[in-house]
């Protein structure tokens, strides 16, 4: 599903992705692991077509990222936060007109599932954060994409919100989708996951499958991060 070959990439002097190569299967669920600048934002942004490169080569489902590429990856982040002045209602049809492979129904089931009880009508402005959040995360998920990229979705949230955006990613992501998720808050995410890779200040230090790692090193794959990260 996605082939990351000498993949680096530069701010100015600066690299932030150093060499960079592995292969995702396709149903696989990804954790993309790595402290603060570590190069896990720009990654996905190349992979979601929205920072250009110059070496190496990504191949998502065979294809650079282009326009194609983007009408099946979706891609979560902080950066697109939806206008305040939106209502959900007004949110939901730009997702129906932007997206193909958006669907509506979905989203209104994810939006039942997690009980936030509020009326389309609703102003973005008038919403906590952790509403906004699952919002914004409803709906990267109903989209029907192919390669879904969720870059620190816990981000600023509490524990229970957090709970909700896991059980939400697990009801609600078909199996035969492949994730990446990029993150630094582990234990949250460690019973998601499939693989971990592990990157610091722009360069891979492995990639490992997450059951054989526990048993290799009979511990979490957090406390294996920790010390990878040292
Ligand atoms: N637009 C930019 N211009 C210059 N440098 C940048 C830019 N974006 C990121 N960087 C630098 O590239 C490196 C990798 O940043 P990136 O945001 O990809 O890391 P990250 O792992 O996602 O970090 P965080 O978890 O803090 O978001 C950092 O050193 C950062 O300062």
């Amino acid at each position: 599903m996605l082939d990351i070959k000498k993949l680096s990439i530069s701010y100015g002097k600066h690299k932030a992705l150093d060499d960079i190569t592995f292969h995702i299967d396709k149903g696989e669920v990804v954790g993309l692991l790595g402290p603060s600048g570590s190069g896990k934002t720009t990654f996905m942004n190349t992979v979601a077509g929205l920072i250009p490169y110059n070496h190496g080569e990504v191949l998502i489902d065979g294809l650079n990222p282009n326009e194609k590429t983007k009408g099946y990856v979706s891609l979560l982040t902080e950066n697109n936060a939806i206008p305040k002045w939106m209502s959900v209602e007004d949110i939901r049809s730009f997702y129906i007109d932007m997206y193909d492979d958006f669907n509506e129904n979905k989203f209104d089931s994810i939006l039942q599932d997690i009980n936030i009880d509020i009326p389309y009508s609703e102003k973005i402005k008038n919403l906590s954060r952790g509403m906004t959040q699952l919002l914004r995360l409803s709906l990267s998920i109903a989209r029907e994409a192919k390669l879904y990229l969720f870059d620190e979705p816990l981000g600023g949230m509490d524990t229970l919100v957090r709970e909700q955006v896991i059980d939400t990613i697990i009801n609600n992501i078909d199996d035969n989708s492949t994730i990446i998720i990029a993150t630094h808050l582990i234990q949250e995410v460690e019973k998601l996951l499939d693989k971990v890779i592990f990157i610091k200040k722009g360069q891979m230090l492995g990639i490992h499958d997450c059951e054989d790692l526990r048993f290799q090193k009979s511990q979490s794959i957090e406390k294996t991060f920790k010390e990878v990260m040292k």
